[in-house]
Formats: C-alpha cells, sequence, structure tokens
C-alpha cells in the first residue's frame, strides 16, 4: 500500500503498531501529524490497547519534516503552514501519554523522525539503523525538541558533536551513548518492541520521559564551560550562518531553565529561522542536488544504466589518479595507463599515497585500502582495452593528443566502450573529430582532487546517446559524486560561468586595489579562499593554457594583463615553489607576501587603465560586486544557450565545484536574491566606464526589464523548445 498514511493495528497482546507511510522516507508531512495525533487519540481512547510501538512502512522509521513544506514556506512566507509538533504531538501526545510508546527502528531516523523516537519512552533498533538530527544543514535547527532530548540521552559533548556537525551515526554507537535501548534484527524487531512496550505497560521496565531527564547533563559551570567551547568552535567552522549559534543558545536554555522551557525556546527560534535568508539558500540546495538526477530525454525515456565493472583510465597524473582512486574505492576495477614505466609508478604511487591518506584520517580501514588496490592494475599499452566498459582520458589538455588516443582506442575498445575525456575546457566534438564514435563520447570532468571533490560535471555533444549519459550518471554516483549533465561548450558550465571570477579580480587590481583585500573580501563573503590564493593554488599553467583558449571564445569580454607572467619571470609559481601571491611554507597558512607590490605596480604600468592614473576607491561590498557580477552575467549567457537543463544546475556545480557558499543557495538563486534589475544597472554603468569586460547579457537585461528572476530559463514556451538537452 503505498502513498501518504499513518494505520494503527490492535494487537491480542494489547500493544497498538502505528505506522507511517511517505514513500520513499517516510518524511512527516503535516498529513502524518495529523495522521499521528488521530491514531494517538484512538488508542488512548481504547481500553483494549495497553501500549504503542510507533514504527515506519517499507523498512524506514522517517527521514523527518517534510522539507517540502519548508520550500512552500520560503514561496509564501506563510509560517502557519508548519504544524505545531514540539508541544502538541511530541510533549502532550506521545510523551505525556498515559499509555507507554516505543519507537520501533529501521533505516533512518533524521531530524523529526528521530525526534519523534525520542519523544517515545524506548528505542529499539535493527543495527544499519542511521540516527542523526542534520537540521543545520538546512539553516534550521531541530524543532522537534531535538535540543533539549539529545543533550539528556547522550549527554552535552556528544549531542553537540551530534548537531553541529550535522553527524549521522549508527545503531551500535547509538546503543554505547544512550540514544537507543536495544539492538535487534529486522526480524525481531516489532517482536521485540512489542514486548519492551507491555514491559513498560506493566512498569517491568523503566518509563523514561527524555526531557524530564536529567541525569546526563553536566553541572551548570561544566555545560557552560562546553557551550563556550562549541561558539567558538562553531565561529570557526560556519562563519555567517545563524543557525549553530542559535541552536546552542536553545540548548543553554533548557539546561538552565529545565527541558520544557528549552522545548519552548527551540520552537519560537525554529520559527524564526525557518524564514532565514540562511535556511531558503540551503533547502534550495537541498531540491537543487535531487534535480541533477533527472535529466530530460535521458533518465525518462525508459532505458536502463549499464552495469560498468571495468574502467580504463589514460595519464596517472593528478588527475588520472585521482579518479583512479574513486573508482577503485567503490569496488570498480581500474586499468591505469602511462606512457612509460616511470610516469606509471608515479601513477601508481599518487594512489597508494590517496589511500593512505584516506586510513591516516580514519575514513578508511587498512583492510578496504588493499582491496581497493587490488582492484588497481598498470599498464603500458591498450591490450588491456578489449575487456573494459568505459574509459576515461585524463592526459594534458592538448588538443591532437587527445584526438590521436580517441582514434586509436576507438579501434580497439568494445563497441558499447563509454569513451569519456577528462578534459576542463577543450570543445568535445573537436576531441571526437577523428573518430566514428561520437555518440560514445562524452566529457567526465572531474575536479582536483578527483577523489574528494563531490562535483562530476558530464558533457555532453547533441551526438552523445543518451545511453552514454545515463551510464557516466551511474559511475558517478556510485562513486559518490554529483553528477552535473551539461551541454558543450568552452569552459563548459562551470569554468565557463567562473571564468570571470578571476579576471575580475585581476581587473580591480589593475585598476589600484590590493589583491590581498580582493582575497580577504572574497574569503568574507564566504568563499573557501580568495582569487589569489586560488590562483597560487591551482599554478599559473593553468591559468596561461586556458587564458588563451577563453580570450580567443569569448572575444570583447575577457581583461588580459601580464600580472602572473610577470610573477613567474620573477621565479614565483604559486604553491608549486612555495612563492606566489603568497609564501607557502608546509604545515602553516599561506602568507600574503608584500614584495609583490613591486611586480604588481609594473604590471599597473603596463596596462595602464587606472582613470586618470589614480587607483580607484571602492568598498568592500563594491568589490564583492565587481567580481561575482560579471560571474552571474557569464551565467546568465550558459543559460541562455541552454548549456544546463536548469538553473538550479548551476547553483549545485557552483557550490560543490567552486565552493561557492552553500547557505547562499548557488550562484542564480545569490543573484536573484540580490535583483536581476540591480546587478544589470550596476554592470552597464562599470561597461560605460571601464569596458565591454562587464556588458550586460541579453538575458541578464531582459529579466531585468521585466521583473523576472534569472532562475526562469525561458520566457516563453517558445523559448523552452530552444533547450539542447
Ligand atoms: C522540525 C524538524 O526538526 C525539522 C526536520 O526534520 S528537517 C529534515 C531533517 N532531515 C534531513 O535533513 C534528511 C534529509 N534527507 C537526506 O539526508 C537523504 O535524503 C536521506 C539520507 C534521507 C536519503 O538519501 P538517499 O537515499 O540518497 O535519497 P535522496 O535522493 O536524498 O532522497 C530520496 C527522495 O526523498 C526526498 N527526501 C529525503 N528526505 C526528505 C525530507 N525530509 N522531506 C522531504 N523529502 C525528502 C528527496 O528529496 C528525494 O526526492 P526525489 O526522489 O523526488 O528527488
Amino acid at each position: 500500500m503505498a502513498g501518504i498514511w499513518v494505520s494503527m493495528e490492535v494487537g491480542s497482546d494489547g500493544v497498538a503498531v502505528i505506522t507511517i507511510s511517505n514513500p520513499p522516507v517516510n518524511a512527516l508531512h503535516p498529513k502524518i501529524i495529523a495522521g499521528l495525533k488521530e491514531k494517538y487519540t484512538e488508542a488512548m481512547n481504547r481500553d483494549d490497547v495497553k501500549a504503542v510501538v510507533l514504527t515506519g512502512h517499507m523498512g524506514k522509521f522517517s527521514g523527518g519534516f517534510d522539507i517540502n513544506v519548508f520550500a512552500e514556506v520560503h514561496k509564501t512566507g506563510d509560517l502557519s503552514r508548519l504544524p505545531d509538533v514540539s508541544v502538541e504531538l511530541v510533549v502532550n501526545t506521545v510523551e505525556d501519554a498515559k499509555k507507554p510508546s516505543v519507537a520501533a527502528i529501521q533505516g533512518l531516523a533524521l531530524g523529526g523522525g528521530l525526534e519523534l523516537a525520542m519523544g517515545c519512552h524506548a528505542r529499539i533498533s535493527t543495527p544499519e539503523a542511521q540516527l542523526g538530527l542534520p537540521e543545520l544543514t538546512l539553516g534550521i535547527i531541530p524543532g522537534f525538541g531535538g535540543t533539549q532530548r539529545l543533550p539528556r540521552l547522550v549527554g552535552l559533548p556528544k549531542a553537540i558533536e551530534m548537531m553541529l556537525l550535522s553527524k549521522t551515526i549508527r545503531a551500535k554507537e547509538g546503543k554505547e551513548c544512550g540514544l537507543i535501548d536495544a539492538i535487534v534484527s529486522p526480524e525481531e524487531l516489532m517482536k521485540m518492541s512489542r514486548l519492551w512496550a507491555l514491559e513498560i505497560a506493566e512498569r517491568r521496565k523503566p518509563w523514561i520521559s527524555s526531557l524530564r531527564r536529567t541525569d546526563r547533563l553536566s553541572s551548570l559551570l561544566e555545560a557552560r564551560e562546553i557551550l563556550t567551547a562549541a561558539r567558538q568552535q562553531a565561529k570557526r567552522i560556519a562563519p555567517n550562518m545563524p543557525q549553530h549559534q542559535v541552536c546552542l543558545d536553545a540548548m543553554e536554555e533548557g539546561i538552565v531553565f529545565g527541558g520544557y522551557a528549552g522545548v519552548l525556546k527551540e520552537a519560537k527560534v525554529f520559527k524564526e529561522l525557518v524564514l532565514s535568508s540562511t535556511a531558503k539558500g540551503l533547502v534550495h540546495v537541498f531540491f537543487s542536488q535531487r534535480a541533477t538526477s533527472k535529466v530530460p530525454n535521458v533518465t525518462d525515456i525508459g532505458i536502463r544504466p549499464r552495469n560498468i565493472k571495468k574502467v580504463a583510465v589514460i595519464g596517472g597524473g593528478l588527475m588520472g589518479s585521482g579518479i583512479a582512486t574513486a573508482l577503485i574505492l567503490s569496488d570498480i576495477s581500474v586499468i591505469l595507463k602511462e606512457i612509460d614505466s616511470s610516469f606509471l609508478q608515479k601513477g601508481l604511487k599518487v594512489v597508494s599515497v590517496n589511500l593512505e591518506g584516506l586510513v591516516k584520517k580514519g575514513s578508511l580501514t587498512k583492510d578496504k585500502m588493499n582491496k581497493a588496490l587490488s582492484l588497481l592494475k598498470g599498464v603500458l599499452d591498450y591490450s588491456e582495452f578489449k575487456h573494459v566498459d568505459m574509459v576515461i582520458e585524463a592526459v594534458i589538455e592538448n588538443i591532437s593528443l587527445k584526438q590521436s588516443i580517441f582514434a586509436e582506442i576507438e579501434k580497439i575498445c568494445p563497441l558499447t566502450c563509454v569513451l569519456a575525456t577528462n578534459t576542463s575546457t577543450i570543445d568535445l566534438n573537436i576531441v571526437g573529430e577523428k573518430t566514428q564514435s561520437q555518440d560514445r563520447i562524452i566529457g567526465a570532468h572531474f575536479f582536483s582532487p578527483a577523489h574528494v571533490m563531490p562535483l562530476l560535471e558530464i558533457v555532453r555533444t547533441e551526438k552523445t546517446s543518451p545511453q552514454v549519459i545515463y551510464d557516466l550518471m551511474t559511475v558517478g554516483k556510485i562513486i559518490k559524486k554529483v553528477p552535473v549533465v551539461v551541454g558543450n561548450c568552452t569552459g563548459f558550465a562551470v569554468n565557463r560561468t567562473f571564468f570571470p571570477y578571476s579576471q575580475a579580480a585581476n581587473l580591480l587590481v589593475h585598476l589600484g586595489i590590493d589583491p590581498f583585500r580582493i582575497d580577504r573580501v572574497i574569503s568574507n563573503f564566504g568563499m573557501p579562499m580568495g582569487p589569489f590564493q586560488l590562483q597560487d593554488l591551482a599554478g599559473y599553467g593553468v591559468y596561461f593554457a586556458v587564458g588563451k583558449i577563453y580570450a580567443s571564445a569569448f572575444k570583447g569580454r575577457t581583461f588580459k594583463s601580464d600580472l602572473i607572467e610577470l610573477l613567474a619571470e620573477n621565479g614565483r609559481h604559486g604553491k608549486s615553489n612555495g612563492k606566489g601571491f603568497y609564501i607557502h611554507e608546509k604545515g602553516s597558512k599561506p602568507k600574503p607576501d608584500p614584495s609583490i607590490q613591486s611586480i604588481v605596480e609594473e604590471s599597473r604600468r603596463r596596462t595602464n587603465i587606472m582613470p586618470g592614473g589614480k587607483p580607484i576607491i571602492l568598498s568592500d561590498q563594491e568589490i564583492q560586486e565587481m567580481i561575482f557580477f560579471p560571474v552571474v552575467n557569464e551565467a546568465c549567457r550558459v543559460m541562455d544557450e541552454r548549456i544546463v537543463v536548469r538553473a538550479s544546475d548551476l547553483d549545485i556545480a557552483s557550490v560543490l565545484g567552486m565552493g561557492f557558499p552553500r547557505y547562499r543557495g548557488g550562484i542564480v538563486f545569490w543573484a536573484d536574491t540580490v535583483g536581476a534589475d540591480y546587478i544589470n544597472s550596476r554592470l552597464k554603468k562599470w561597461a560605460e566606464v571601464y569596458g565591454g569586460f562587464f556588458k550586460p547579457a541579453s538575458y541578464l537585461e531582459e529579466r531585468a526589464k521585466k521583473g523576472l528572476p534569472l532562475s526562469m530559463l525561458s520566457l516563453s514556451p517558445s523559448e523552452a523548445s530552444r533547450s539542447r538537452m
């Protein structure tokens, strides 16, 4: 029986089993909340019911409150869509009921799901269950009493760790820390939960109300020390976001004034946070990430992804070895091909080092590392390519080299083999020009380091077959990436959208702004680092290679200066040799190097673009706008050319590929919070003063004129039919 429902079945033992169903994760939709209240009322009124077991349908307890409701509230601003669950359901109906409840947990109990379970008088779980309060990742705090009950069950330090880091734990850890009362097999779950519930009703097991417990709470003094340390940690890990501090405030209220006062405070601040810009951005990112799985004419035409078991990776450099690492970590066999044995040994070594790094961090066991390494084989020719399901070419960005590789492997690989290239900029039609297999050629743009970065930009041409796209999307998911399918153009969606980012920063330096100030402003905006520190990290070789490609593809809107060439001429190559804009020393943070000033001056003299020869003066906000608005402008061109299926694909790609702050919702979402009209007017003004680099795209101008959001890709049905996807 599918659909949204709450059922109740009363057994001859006097236990009422209340089951919630809302596939796929039994999210707590307002209808479920209403259903729970109704069934509980019935259970309390029936004389044949002695106790309740609360559980979820289809092997899952609950993935929490229905996040779609937050999205609706964000659209309408109407908080009345949020039912009163915390006091009315969890405290009054479940916890303070005259009959005890036991939560029978399978699969997952997350957010509101776990909070509901904590309102029960005991929790029995199967071993594989995932337990957690991940609400902070959505810009809110637990709102069904979680900030009060979790510390009372597991102690303050563990509760802070689970909430602030949104850490999910398994049942074993849950049992050790006091969250779970017993772990049983899935077959035993209902039987054991019924017995436990009856034993509570008969007072043979303790009838515990989590909210009234104090035995796991520290003394007030100790609690304050723990909370102070947590507040400092939150400032470090979550600058610019309010929910971490608010969560700690709610916990503190409960410790000082008691659990019920804490619940009331939590409910009040929860509602305030739901409407915060942070929650709006993070909820948008949650749904954007999931939307990437749906690609029109690929995932909706009845084809199934094929089973990719063996992949050949060509090139054992940084990218190739990172890709190989990601594949073998997910049980996919890899043939790593290099041109000579010294390169091959280097590549294989990098894979080992990558895996050892994970073992050191504790995220991989030695056994799993050895198992992964057993799936890796190095080769120097193509003879083994006869048996692979997919090839991922990851050699340097050299067009003729890539063309000859594809022409050669086309003859050796099976006819069904997916032929992917890890280029970050080169047009795929050119890569496949010398083959007869253009339907099998696809871009697999990984971000460095490939075994760590979560984004996989999948680039299709007009000729790439849906089957090949679906196969690569599936491999991407297996290796735990978020695959975003985009169209073919110079720089594809992500690098193309962000090419003006470093160019705008460069332009500002030549207009007289200090590069280190620019980096500070951009870091404060929420990027992991500023554009100059990023340039040091990426290495100047990439800058030279792609700079030329962009200059010829995007004539009239690129900015060229000699700054990076001058740095290189002065023996500065960025992080790779420890000297760039910054001094890079092992084990310490990069330090701004003031001695680059003379090089900056020389470059400024050569470009000579300062109005009247004098540095311009800008506020921090203007710096931020002059760097990000050109990025938004290019995003508009990418949307206009339908390089992406939907605007939110650019949002998720900007967050996962470029480190754009997640809590700002991604580049297009953020731009819409600023407003198309404002962005357009600023760009227009700068274009008049500083030239074509800032010239607004027609897509932006049009939406600005009509007062429409940039995320609206098509303004009419005829435009919608332009989609290349
Ligand atoms: C008041 C309370 O304190 C507030 C809350 O409870 S807020 C909610 C707290 N819960 C969460 O944050 C959990 C969010 N969900 C997840 O982390 C993951 O979806 C999961 C671990 C449950 C499952 O992951 P996975 O198996 O990879 O499936 P995933 O693709 O993410 O989700 C499957 C579908 O369920 C939906 N879904 C998952 N959790 C949901 C939720 N809480 N509400 C609504 N929909 C949800 C997804 O949107 C997706 O829908 P789609 O198929 O239409 O795209």
